[in-house]
């Protein structure tokens, strides 16, 4: 069998496809609720296939948050390898939001659990946190590579109290986040047309990266940036964080657009007006 062609590369065709959009898959006791269905793992099931089911196909990628499926034991996990079979099927890139780290050894069973092609749990990508070490992290950049997937490294994250561990500077003077950055772009360089190591850049952090020295072009990987829609973030936010990286950005938004169901149509117009939006201000010539 040949190589699946790397994250990096599927990731850019998909954006250019449906536009620079993921959409979470947040299955918030509040919004179960609101769909009429029941905060057990049927519900968080539900919910996830009634997204894929309206979005499949529609957006570049869909971001399940495990917490919400995990906070329903072994049969919420099961959920959420229904609701990532049904996105395969539908063909829709899926980052799994799982946020992963650990030392090196222990980081290679998440490697296995998010990243191995035998993994019912694995998408297409895997969102980590590189506190214990970005060298930690090394088994899951491995899998990774040999895979086709991906992975998004936190980086500067869009709520306020990140700001304290990633903007701090190390002994070298630069920031937590310019390194997570700066080791970003030597895994990334020379891969064409976004490498498949990325880093999560929140919307909402303002001119973070340029405070902190965050190189975000250099990466040259993909920037995924959640905060759009229930966390504040919109047009005019994205495009003053990125700048010239936001060619690179995938923009995320879960409440946003999951507060417009239960009904399909209704989450289609919200997804497809929150593309409109995150495209205007990253793609401003489509
Ligand atoms: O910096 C980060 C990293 C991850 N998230 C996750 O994204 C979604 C945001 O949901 P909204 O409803 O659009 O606010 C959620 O799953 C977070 O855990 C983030 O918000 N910020």
């Amino acid at each position: 069998m040949s190589a699946p062609a790397p994250f990096g590369a599927r990731l850019a065709a998909a954006m250019d496809d449906h536009g620079p959009l993921c959409v979470g898959i947040d299955p918030h006791a509040a919004l179960l609720e609101a769909w009429s269905l029941p905060d057990d793992a049927s519900g968080v099931r539900e919910f996830g296939l009634r997204v894929v089911d309206a979005l499949g196909g529609r957006v570049a990628a869909l971001k399940p948050q495990a917490a919400f499926f995990e906070r329903h034991g072994s049969r919420g996990l099961a959920a959420l390898e229904d609701v990532l079979a049904a996105a395969r099927a539908a063909g829709t890139l899926t980052v799994v939001d799982a946020k992963r780290g650990d030392i090196g050894s222990t980081m290679a069973g998440y490697a296995e659990a998010f990243l191995a092609d035998a993994s019912p749990l694995a998408g297409d990508a895997v969102t980590l946190t590189p506190y214990l070490g970005v060298g930690s992290l090394r088994p899951a950049l491995d899998l990774a590579a040999a895979t086709g997937r991906g992975v998004f490294v936190l980086c500067l994250t869009s709520n306020p109290e990140g700001a304290a561990v990633q903007h701090a500077v190390g002994p070298d003077g630069r920031s937590v986040a310019a390194f997570v950055a700066a080791h970003a772009a030597t895994l990334n360089a020379g891969a064409q047309p976004l490498g498949s190591v990325g880093l999560v850049v929140g919307a909402t952090v303002g001119d973070a990266a340029r405070t902190t020295g965050t190189d975000l072009p250099a990466v040259n990987g993909p920037l995924l940036a959640p905060g759009v829609g229930a966390q504040g973030a919109g047009e005019r936010e994205l495009a003053a964080v990125f700048g010239a990286a936001r060619g690179q950005v995938l923009a995320s938004s879960s409440r946003g657009v999951l507060a417009a169901g239960p009904d399909a149509a209704a989450l289609r117009r919200a997804a497809a007006s929150a593309a409109a939006e995150v495209t205007a201000a990253l793609r401003p010539a489509r």
